[in-house]
């Protein structure tokens, strides 16, 4: 069985300051349907937004993004319990950092626990370890953790879902006339260095960490699809029918001679 990460951002999961239920039932039931095809790793944003609407009402006392976090991730998760009991689907919470990917012996733990919870047919939901990250490190965000997750894992695609209907040649939001890119093969320097836009109060990282993880995974010869998370049609399209209409494919030029040969 194929194996794909699916990554949905605080943009999609966020409706003004609480879990946006119903978009959320729609990836659960998306995630469903895709795993009668794939192997699922859901990589979850989110938990700063939860905690923060549930620690709102004392909005006196100053806070980090950390209590936040540790306040959320256990609300996200016991969302998504809700949403996968609908289904039947077990779901297990891995929580990771930088150092899990830093050596051999660490990478093989992580990657253990996710072939263990294929076995039992368990739906893994990953977010980055927001208590114990520091501002040193190399990623710190989502984006770029899942593309981390996508490559030792092995997984043959990852999916990132967000406010957006994929890459533009400039900010959609700033732009009207900006025009979607359907694949991209390369990047460049200009392009992962421009300021960080993320588009709520609790994203992280906007397009360029987005840019970042499609960069990791296409030096390794890998590849991403962004693509709208508040619809998901094209999503849907792009997983269960094999077809890319809307949507930003990128990948290395290799791969994309053979789609167009085959
Ligand atoms: N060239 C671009 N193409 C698409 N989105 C862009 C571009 N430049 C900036 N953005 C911004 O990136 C935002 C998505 O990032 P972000 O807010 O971090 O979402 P998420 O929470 O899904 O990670 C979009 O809403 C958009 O405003
Ligand atoms: N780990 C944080 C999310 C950080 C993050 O990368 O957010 P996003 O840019 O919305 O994917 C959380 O759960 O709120």
């Amino acid at each position: 069985m194929k194996r794909v990460v699916i990554k949905v951002g605080s943009s999609v999961l966020t409706e003004t300051t609480n879990i946006a239920e119903e978009r959320m039932l729609c990836l659960v039931s998306l995630i469903t349907e895709a795993r009668k095809k794939y192997e699922v790793i859901l990589v979850s944003s989110g938990a700063v937004s939860a905690g923060y609407t549930a620690v709102k009402l004392n909005r006196t006392i100053p806070t980090s993004k950390k209590v936040l976090a540790s306040v959320g991730q256990s609300v996200l998760m016991s969302s998504y319990k809700n949403m996968f009991d609908i289904y039947d689907v077990t779901i297990s919470q891995i929580l990771l950092t930088e150092e899990d990917f830093d050596s051999k012996v660490h990478t093989r733990i992580f990657q253990d626990i996710i072939d263990r919870t294929f076995k039992h047919d368990i739906l893994p939901i990953v977010n980055e370890n927001d208590i114990s990250t520091t501002p040193d490190q190399l990623f710190g965000d989502n984006d770029q953790l899942s593309a981390h997750v996508a490559y030792y894992t092995g997984a043959d695609m990852l999916i990132i879902l967000s406010d957006i209907d994929g890459y533009y040649d400039s900010n959609p939001k700033d732009n009207p006339k900006a025009k979607i890119r359907k694949f991209v093969t390369e990047l460049k320097e200009e392009e992962l260095n421009q300021v960080h836009t993320p588009n709520s109060q609790f994203a992280t990282g906007g397009i360029v960490t987005k840019l970042k993880a499609a960069q990791y995974l296409m030096d390794k010869g890998r590849e991403m699809f962004l693509c709208n998370g508040y619809d998901l049609t094209s999503a849907r399209e792009f997983l269960i029918d094999g077809v890319h209409n809307k949507g930003t494919l990128f990948t290395s030029k290799r791969e994309k001679k053979n789609k167009k040969q085959n």
